[in-house]
């Protein structure tokens, strides 16, 4: 039995994984994946060939090609609740300075093809940013996370804002170093507790993304507030 949160969801079956290694298409001696890029500059880039040979075999009509780069269309939550509806995510690592364009071009018209940034940073490949899209998606997936609660109301439905606006969180020691949990926490009135967790979620948001704040949605928020 696995112990990880993809391992859990793989072994009921909620999520199956498959990993590919790109030299498996490959027929020349050297296993060659790159070469250099026309029109010059730095770097290698990868060559179209394997990747058609493999996406090839690896693509279903109703899957989602999905290829990590640092100028795509920004990962986001919401993102990630679209693609956690799919049923087949195809998710292409490239390396080097990036794949030849014409394999994302080759293909737009057969399956959806999405070019995704997790980050305005450069990474030196995709892999990583595969493994931050995996976790995000995956556990939009119901069944996949145990605690899968509150989530449901349609104001904090996967992809909205639910895991991105969060008050200050605490468990016991109720005192530590100096620093006591608030009483509100302690009072068992569970309209004050969302209020005023509401209250710190909007000031840390406030503070820390400003850009955030503009998009919620108060009604939402006191609807759910509401609901408690
Ligand atoms: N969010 C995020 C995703 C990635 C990401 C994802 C996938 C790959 C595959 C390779 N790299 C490395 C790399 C390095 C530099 C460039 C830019 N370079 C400029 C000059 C002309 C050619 C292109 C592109 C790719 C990747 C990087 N980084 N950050």
């Amino acid at each position: 039995m696995s112990a990880s949160l993809l391992g859990k969801a793989s072994d009921k079956g909620l999520l199956s994984f498959g990993v590919h290694d790109l030299r498996d298409w490959t027929y020349d001696r050297h296993r060659t994946v790159d070469d250099t890029p026309y029109g010059g500059g730095p770097g290698m880039v990868m060559k179209p060939s394997p990747w058609g040979e493999a996406l090839d075999d690896v693509l279903t009509p109703s899957a989602r090609l999905v290829v990590p780069t640092p100028s795509g269309r920004p990962f986001t939550q919401a993102v990630a609740a679209e693609m956690a509806a799919g049923d087949h995510l195809v998710f292409a690592c490239g390396r080097y300075e990036g794949i030849d364009s014409r394999v994302m071009r080759h293909y737009a018209p057969l399956v959806r093809v999405d070019e995704v940034s997790i980050g305005d940073y450069v990474l030196a490949g995709g892999e990583v940013a595969v493994l931050v899209m995996i976790e995000a998606i995956s556990r939009l997936v119901p069944g996949v996370l145990g605690n899968f609660e509150s989530v449901t109301d349609d104001s904090f439905a996967p992809g909205r804002m639910e895991t991105l606006v969060e008050g200050p969180v605490f468990t016991k020691p109720r005192d530590w170093r100096g620093q006591a949990v608030p009483d509100v926490l302690m009072s068992g009135h569970h309209g004050r507790i969302a209020r005023w967790r509401r209250d710190e979620a909007f000031r840390r948001t406030a503070a820390l993304r400003p850009d955030l704040l503009a998009r919620l949605d108060p009604a939402g928020l006191d609807k759910h507030d509401r609901k408690l």
